[in-house]
C-alpha cells in the first residue's frame, strides 16, 4: 500500500511513528510527506520524502492520501483533487468534515473511494467505528461527551493545581493538544464540530456544528472552581446531544457535573463519550483526546481499514441539516454568579421566579444555586434582573446530571 502524507507536525509524526512500530505486520510505503517548511524537518528518519511541494505527491502513484496538515485552505482542494483521482482519504481534520462533510462523502461515492476520518473525534479513542458498525442495532437516543483535549487538560490544571488559565493553555500547546489557533479549542468551537460529526452519524441526520448552542471556557475563572468544589462537582467542557420524536437538541458549554459522574473523572487531555442507544443502554468510551502517538493510532486503524477493505456507510454526511433545539427544556439547576449587584432586588426577582434556591456568596459578589423546572425558567429570571438594571455581567453556569 502506497501513501502519501500532507503533514509532519504532532499527528504526522505520530502516525509515521505507528506505522513504524507495526512494521513486522503491515507493510506500508511513505512515498511522500508534504510540509510547508521542509528544513524544520531536517534530520527527520524521513527527510528524503518529505516536500514542500502538493505535484511531488500526486506524481506518486499512491493509493492513500492521509491529511493531517489541518485548515479548510487548501486542504479542502487537495482532497477533492485526491478523490477525482481515485484516491482513497484518511483525515483527522474535524474542522473540514464539519463543513465540507457532505460534499466529500457524496464526491467520494460519485468516485468508489473511501473517506475516514476516526482521529477527527475524540483523537485516540476508537468511537466512530463502534458507532457506525457494531451499535447498528439501536436507535441513538443521546451522547454526552468531553470532545476537546486541550480544554479538559486547562480546567483540569486549573482545579487540581490552581493553575491560572493562561499557563495552562500554554502547557497544553506545548504538549501538542491545541489546535493551530487556541480559539478553536477554548471558544468550544473544536468540540462543537466533533460534536456535530458524532450526531450526524448518531441519528441519521445531518447536524451542523453551527447550529448548536455553544460556548467556550474562556471567562470560568478561579472563582468557579472555588464554587464548584463547595458544591462537591468539577467543571468540564461538555457537548451533549439528544434526538426525541424527531427533534435533536445539542450543545457544547462548561457545565457542572457531580465528583462521582463518569464526565468529572475524565481529566487531562483525556476524552470521553457516553452514547445511550435503546438496545444496549449506555455505554462509555474513554481515552486520550489528544497527542501524537494515541491520535496516530487512529488514524493508522483507518488506513488498516481501506487496506483490508473494511468501510462503513456514512450516507448521514449527505441529509438536509435539521433544525436544533438549543435550550435545556427539563428541571435543571445552575451557578449564577452576579457582579456589582442590587443583592436584595436580584434575590426577590429569583424568589419570584425560581421555587428553589441557595445563596452561596453575598459578601463580595452574589453567587447563587437556582433549581429550575427549565432554562427558561432562569432566563427568564435573567432577563427581569437585566432590563430593571440590577446587574449587567451575569455569569451562567448549568448543572448536568
Ligand atoms: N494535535 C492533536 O492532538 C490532534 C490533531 N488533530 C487534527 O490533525 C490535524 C493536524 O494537527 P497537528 O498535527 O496537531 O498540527 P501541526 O501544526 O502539529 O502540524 C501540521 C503539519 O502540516 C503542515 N502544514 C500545515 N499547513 C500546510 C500547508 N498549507 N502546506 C503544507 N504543509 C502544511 C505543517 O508543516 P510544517 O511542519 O512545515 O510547519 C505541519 O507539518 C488538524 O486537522 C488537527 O485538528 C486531530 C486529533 C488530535
Ligand atoms: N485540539 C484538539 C486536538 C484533537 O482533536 C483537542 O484539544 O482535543
Amino acid at each position: 500500500m502506497k501513501i502519501g502524507i500532507l503533514g509532519y507536525g504532532t499527528v504526522g509524526s505520530g502516525f509515521i511513528d505507528v506505522i513504524d512500530n507495526n512494521r513486522d505486520k503491515r507493510d506500508i510505503e511513505i512515498c511522500k510527506i508534504l510540509v510547508s517548511d521542509k528544513y524544520k524537518h531536517k534530520g527527520k528518519k524521513y527527510f528524503d520524502k518529505i516536500t514542500e511541494n502538493i505535484e511531488d505527491i500526486f506524481e506518486e502513484n499512491i493509493d492513500v492520501l492521509v491529511e493531517v496538515m489541518g485548515g479548510l485552505n487548501p486542504t479542502l482542494d487537495y482532497i477533492k483533487r485526491a478523490i477525482n483521482n481515485n484516491i482513497h482519504v484518511v483525515t483527522a481534520n474535524k474542522d473540514l468534515l464539519a463543513e465540507y462533510g457532505d460534499e466529500l462523502v457524496k464526491l467520494a461515492n460519485e468516485k468508489g473511494v473511501y473517506i475516514k476520518f476516526e482521529a477527527s473525534v475524540g483523537g485516540g479513542i476508537p468511537v466512530l467505528k463502534p458507532l457506525i458498525e457494531s451499535l447498528e442495532g439501536n436507535n441513538i437516543e443521546s451522547i454526552s461527551a468531553i470532545l476537546n483535549g486541550t480544554t479538559n487538560f486547562i480546567l483540569s490544571k486549573m482545579y487540581d493545581e490552581n493553575l491560572p488559565y493562561n499557563i495552562a493553555l500554554k502547557q497544553a500547546q506545548e504538549l501538542g493538544f491545541a489546535e493551530a489557533n487556541p480559539e478553536a479549542d477554548v471558544m468550544g468551537y473544536d468540540a462543537a464540530r466533533k460534536l456535530s460529526i458524532l450526531s450526524t452519524l448518531a441519528y441519521n441526520n445531518r447536524v451542523y456544528w453551527k447550529d448548536l448552542y455553544l460556548e467556550g471556557i474562556t471567562s470560568i475563572d478561579e472563582r468557579d472552581m472555588e464554587y464548584a468544589k463547595k458544591l462537591d462537582c468539577k467543571i468540564k467542557l461538555v457537548g451533549q446531544s439528544s434526538l426525541k420524536e424527531d427533534k435533536v437538541s445539542a450543545f457544547v458549554r462548561p457545565v457542572l457535573v457531580e465528583n462521582n459522574s463518569i464526565l468529572a473523572k475524565v481529566d487531562n487531555e483525556f476524552n470521553a463519550v457516553i452514547v445511550n442507544g435503546d438496545s444496549v443502554g449506555e455505554i462509555s468510551f474513554v481515552g486520550k483526546g489528544a497527542g501524537k502517538l494515541a491520535t496516530g493510532s487512529a488514524v493508522y486503524s483507518d488506513v488498516i481499514d481501506i487496506i483490508d477493505n473494511r468501510i462503513n456507510c456514512i450516507d448521514s454526511f449527505m441529509k438536509n441539516k435539521v433544525e436544533i433545539n438549543k435550550i435545556l427544556e427539563n428541571k435543571c439547576s445552575a451557578l449564577l454568579r452576579f457582579s456589582s449587584f442590587k443583592k436584595n432586588e436580584i434575590i426577590d426577582i429569583i424568589k419570584s421566579c425560581i421555587v428553589e434556591y441557595d445563596v452561596l456568596n453575598d459578601k463580595d459578589e452574589l453567587a447563587i444555586m437556582v433549581y429550575a423546572n427549565s432554562e427558561y425558567e432562569i432566563n427568564n429570571s435573567l432577563c427581569l434582573i437585566k432590563d430593571r438594571g440590577y446587574c449587567k455581567n451575569i455569569n451562567k453556569l448549568v448543572k448536568i446530571s
